[in-house]
């Protein structure tokens, strides 16, 4: 199912005046495509994401997952939405200290209804899709900074996502390691045919991906990866 973003607005209240943090925002991602977007500090990319997830409601305009129209749902249905039908890689992995890697993918498995069992192996297999075969036992602190962030990308996997949003997965890590994080978004991307909207300031990278769009005022234009540097 693509991501499909029409005429979208938002904007902030800032005391008498308002902040304007996307202005006029269209893009389709398609299944399988993976999209970057990129663009300076407080241009908008963090909005992006929060509308697209449905976190934040955008004061104009459509968001569809598929055919079925976000910006209509109520929050249950929004809760829903992100536990079944859109994955979310937020910059820092945010993993529970105390447990272990496939823990940290079993641990809201309730509500998507799944048994403790199925929910155990589809860690076990994630992780080993993540690169991680083996380390299903390893707490936090005996993983890498890139192996802990191959644990996040694997837990927004866990719901069978059509739609992938992840925040600046590569700005804690150096460059060889950063590069194996897009290259690992770019596989689960085309393997599972999800529709992936990658924000990153790290203009390093693009060549994994698809298209790339900047975004500065909250405005988005078509970018050409190769002249960003
Ligand atoms: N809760 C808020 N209230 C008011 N203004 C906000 C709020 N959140 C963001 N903004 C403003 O909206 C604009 C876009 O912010 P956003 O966080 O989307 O930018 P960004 O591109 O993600 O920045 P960065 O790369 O620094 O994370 C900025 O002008 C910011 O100051």
């Amino acid at each position: 199912m693509s991501l499909t973003m029409y005429g979208v607005g938002l904007d902030y209240p800032d005391g008498e005046r308002t902040v304007t943090a996307l202005d006029d925002v269209s893009l389709r991602v398609a299944p399988g495509e993976l999209l970057a977007v990129t663009g300076p500090s407080g241009s908008g990319k963090s909005s992006l994401l929060a509308v697209a997830s449905g976190l934040v409601r955008p004061t104009r305009g459509s968001i569809s997952v598929g055919d079925s129209d976000v910006t209509d749902m109520s929050g249950r249905e929004l809760s829903g939405l992100r536990l079944t039908r859109i994955g979310i890689v937020f910059q820092q992995p945010n993993l529970v200290g105390s447990l272990t890697a496939a823990e940290q993918l079993q641990v809201t498995e309730h509500m998507r209804g799944r048994s403790a069992r199925k929910a155990r192996d589809r860690a076990v297999q994630l992780l080993a899709t993540v690169g991680l075969a083996g380390k299903q036992h390893r707490r936090p602190h005996r993983l890498s900074g890139g192996e802990r962030q191959r644990v996040n990308i694997a837990r927004a996997l866990m719901g069978s996502p059509e739609v992938l949003l992840v925040d600046e997965p590569t700005s804690a890590l150096d460059q060889e390691r950063g590069a194996r994080i897009v290259e690992l978004l770019r596989e689960v991307t085309s393997h599972y045919g999800i529709a992936t909207v990658l924000v990153t300031h790290d203009t390093r990278h693009l060549s994994h991906t698809d298209r790339t769009v900047s975004i500065v005022d909250g405005r988005l234009s078509e970018a050409d990866p190769h002249h960003e540097d």
